[in-house]
């Protein structure tokens, strides 16, 4: 059924197992004229000529891209240990060696990858650590609801509220300390230009990685926008960072935050700019993006829309922020549902982030050869009609009395991942984001401006990056 049986691009003899298929590539090119974005829609389209387990090859790197469960088990669990290496992307201005000492993007045998993840869970991510950040969380989104309050009536910019809250609650956990100001209307605009520089420049495609040859002229300026975002990045926390040092260093300090931890162990500043940098990057754009994609599912579906307020109405009342009500939010209900169903149709990272082969395997009757990129199309994959019903309508109650999880072990429903590299923010990120949604439905009912951005609205669904703004729209608050 598909357009090649066999690899148009193979060239293993008729005995070993092949590429999977794909289109036949140019010379020095190879397929890139035929993705011209590594979009996951366009990838999506490709795999229904070739099938869910596709093979592509741009300028001198091959790719394989899976799109369907069982091909997202073999390579994310049965073959894990081979394919779960990371190529460092070309805009970051690091070598190997330096990315070996600092980074996430390191490779799973090395010492300083354990080391950070394992961190992570313990200080960040653990159900100690979660309950330590409860009331913060809790004073974060009150502040949210208060300021929503004295904006009755008044359109409100509900993307940049939402980084504002969600960049304050992270920044708190790790500096006990607010960057940004609600009241600033807002103060998250030029903090938010620098992420967003930073993970354009990662996540675009860098036809330097593709045709090594151009590798270091960096003529789409990738790099340098990299190196600039990042410095302005770190000068947000480098003067707490010092602080916090000299504190230390003069014996007048009790540990409070996961800066603590890190300088305690002993990270040097290029190390903790680093590892921060990479938290922030990975974590507020994939929370945001889920809370404003939940909440415009929300209000073009008004049936789930009224059975969560319902929900909220009945089983928490006023008392939805409190730590008790965070602890319950994980269980069955519908509010957790909503969340689900937003993952499933917008995984705010539709293909992951790109895995490679680090050595040769062998994935069903398919070669992945060493060091090939390797992509998972979650996006595909939570579209599959194979495995969801009516999959393009937004319907919560189908993750309602079903044990369907995103913890990694089911492997139709992926936004986080599995296996190795699976997200370490999950634990964090299972919790903020209902608790986000659940105080902006409880507490407000919603409606678009009138001069409508009813087609913003639709776009932001249809639209392949993360990027919602301007997201407005006016509240009235709740009884
Ligand atoms: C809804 C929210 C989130 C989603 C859907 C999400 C999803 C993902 C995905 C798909 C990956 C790539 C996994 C792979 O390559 O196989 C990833 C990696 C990562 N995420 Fe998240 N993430 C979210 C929130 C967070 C948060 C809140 C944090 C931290 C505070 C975080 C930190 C990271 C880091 C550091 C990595 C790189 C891990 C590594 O390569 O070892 N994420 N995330």
């Amino acid at each position: 059924i598909y357009k090649h049986k066999k690899s148009s691009n193979s060239t293993s003899n008729s005995n070993s197992p092949q590429l999977p298929p794909g289109p036949t590539p140019w010379p020095i090119l190879g397929n890139i004229h035929h993705i011209k974005t590594m979009s996951h829609v366009t990838l999506y389209n490709l795999a229904k000529s070739y099938g869910p387990l596709m093979s592509l090859k741009l300028g001198t790197k091959r790719v394989i891209i899976a799109s369907s469960s069982s091909f997202a088990l073999q390579i994310l669990k049965v073959n894990d240990r081979i394919l779960s290496a990371r190529d460092v992307p070309s805009a970051v201005p690091l070598t190997r060696s330096e990315i070996d000492q600092l980074s996430f993007w390191s490779d799973p045998w090395i010492d300083q990858w354990k080391n950070i993840r394992t961190k992570c869970r313990v200080e960040l991510f653990s159900s100690k650590g979660l309950d330590s950040q409860a009331r913060m969380w809790e004073e974060k989104v009150t502040e949210m609801v208060e300021y929503l309050r004295g904006k009755e009536g008044m359109v409100v910019d509900v993307e940049e509220l939402v980084f504002v809250t969600i960049f304050n609650v992270f920044s708190n956990a790790y500096f006990s300390r607010d960057f940004l100001k609600l009241e600033e209307e807002f103060g998250g605009n030029e903090v938010r230009v620098f992420l967003r520089g930073i993970i354009e420049a990662l996540l675009a495609f860098n036809v330097s990685e593709f045709i090594p040859v151009l590798g270091k002229f960096d003529f789409q300026g990738l790099r340098k926008k990299h190196k600039e975002m990042s410095i302005k990045m770190h000068s947000l926390w480098e003067p707490a960072v010092k602080e916090r040092r000299e504190k230390m260093e003069s014996g007048n300090y009790s540990k409070q935050d996961f800066l603590d931890t890190l300088l305690e162990d002993g990270f040097n500043d290029v190390q903790i700019n680093k590892l921060f940098e990479e938290l922030f990057t990975a974590g507020i754009d994939t929370t945001t993006s889920t809370i404003n994609r939940t909440i415009i599912e929300l209000m073009n579906n008004p049936d789930s829309m009224n059975k969560l307020q319902h929900e909220l109405d009945t089983e928490f009342n006023q008392e939805l922020l409190s730590n008790c009500n965070l602890l319950q939010l994980s269980t069955n209900y519908y509010l957790q549902a909503c969340v689900k169903e937003t993952l499933r149709l917008h995984p705010p990272a539709p293909l992951l982030l790109p895995h490679r082969a680090r050595e040769t395997c062998q994935v069903m009757n398919y070669t992945i050869p060493q060091n090939a990129h390797v992509l998972v199309n979650v996006w595909a994959i939570g579209r599959d009609p194979s495995m969801w019903d009516e999959p393009l309508e937004y319907r919560p109650e189908r993750f309602i009395d079903s044990s369907l999880d995103f913890k990694g072990n089911d492997f139709e429903f992926l936004p986080f991942s599995a296996g190795r590299r699976i997200c370490p923010g999950l634990p964090m990120a299972a919790k903020i984001v209902p608790l986000v949604i659940g105080s902006l439905i409880r507490f407000f009912n919603w409606t678009r401006p009138p001069h409508g951005n009813d087609a913003d609205v639709h776009e932001v669904l249809r639209a392949t990056s993360n990027m919602i703004h301007p997201f407005q729209l006016i509240p009235t608050a709740r009884k």
